[in-house]
């Protein structure tokens, strides 16, 4: 007897009602979305940092509390998923229909999500700094735009290649949530309309948005690998510089295009700039390429 697949629905992490991809068998039913190339599969961690065991039921409501950041990880997979494949007509983050793994209830009061080179993470949060970090799809975007990275320019993870790496996450966390804050969905639930990092401001965050104001912090795990999510703050400026004028249609395919066919490991904010503007230059033509020159220009990167 074989998984088949089949619908159902379940209540997020905020209790609204989404639609489900499952599959079914023996009379259990899974998060496991047999609808892509490559399944889309999202486990219980149970609080451990161990021990993962898919997420089923015995009907295809997904509607206990427990339950509620697996139906987000699940449901946001199956829409980064999609955004990939229908916008840039990349199957999965590989290219060649690789299937997804969340895990959800990773650790206790875990104020984090990470992708590990195999599978994304998710944090429950502490209920004060995070709530369930799979609440939020711009953090599904960026966990799984890490794994495209490393499938494509491969940008090492330190100084300014890492700080790119940072920024085209929170890039694509856009494009999939079209608002300039990143995780504000899941920051601080008893706190409104504030965020973890925001690309319109990021000195509202503590980050740098032009290079006179670049920290240079040692490559160490205590100095954030370089600064990886601080000096992002620039090169999120410079986006942001650029989507406001040539629009998200326009922008999405040049960085799509950078990252996927220009970029190298250990380029520099310089070379990402030169990147962009010739991916806007074959797309586009000079109009558009002449806004991305001006508009990291802007953040004092030639
Ligand atoms: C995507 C985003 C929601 C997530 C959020 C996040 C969480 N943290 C830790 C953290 C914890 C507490 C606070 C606080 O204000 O008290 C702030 C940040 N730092 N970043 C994030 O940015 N995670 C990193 C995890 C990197 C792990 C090392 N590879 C990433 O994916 O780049
Ligand atoms: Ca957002
Ligand atoms: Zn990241």
């Amino acid at each position: 007897i074989e998984k088949v697949a089949t619908t159902g629905y379940g209540y997020g992490n905020k209790g609204d009602y989404k639609s489900l991809n499952l599959s079914a068998e023996n009379g259990k039913y899974y998060l496991t979305d047999l609808t892509h190339t490559g399944d889309i599969e999202t486990y219980d961690a149970k609080n451990t940092e161990t021990n993962f065991t898919i997420m089923s039921d015995y009907d295809k409501a997904f509607t206990s509390t427990s339950q509620r950041a697996g139906v987000d990880a699940h449901y946001y997979a199956d829409q980064v998923y999609d955004y990939y494949k229908n916008t840039h007509n990349r199957d999965s983050y590989d290219g060649k229909g690789a299937p997804l793994y969340s895990v959800v209830h990773f650790g206790s009061n875990y104020n984090n999500a990470f992708w590990n080179g195999e599978a994304m993470f998710y944090g429950d949060g502490d209920g004060r700094t995070f709530s369930p970090l799979s609440g939020a799809n711009d953090v599904i975007a960026h966990e799984l735009t890490h794994a495209v990275t490393e499938h494509t320019a491969g940008l090492v993870y330190e100084n300014q290649p890492g700080a790119l790496n940072e920024s085209f996450s929170d890039v694509f966390g856009y494009f999939v949530d079209p608002d300039f804050l990143m995780g504000e969905d899941v920051y601080t639930p008893g706190v409104s309309g504030d965020a973890l990092r925001s690309m319109s401001n990021p000195e509202q965050y503590n980050q740098p948005a032009h290079m006179n104001q670049y920290r240079s912090l040692p490559n160490t795990n205590d100095g954030d690998h370089g600064g990886v999510h601080i000096n992002s703050g620039i090169p999120n400026k410079a986006f942001y510089n650029t989507v406001t004028v040539m629009g998200k249609q326009k922008a999405e395919k040049i960085y799509y295009r950078a990252l996927s066919y220009y970029l190298t490991p250990n380029a520099s904010f310089s070379d990402a700039r030169a990147a962009l503007i010739q991916s806007a230059q074959d797309l586009y033509g000079s109009t558009d390429a002449n806004t991305i020159a001006n508009a990291w220009s802007k953040v004092g990167v030639y």
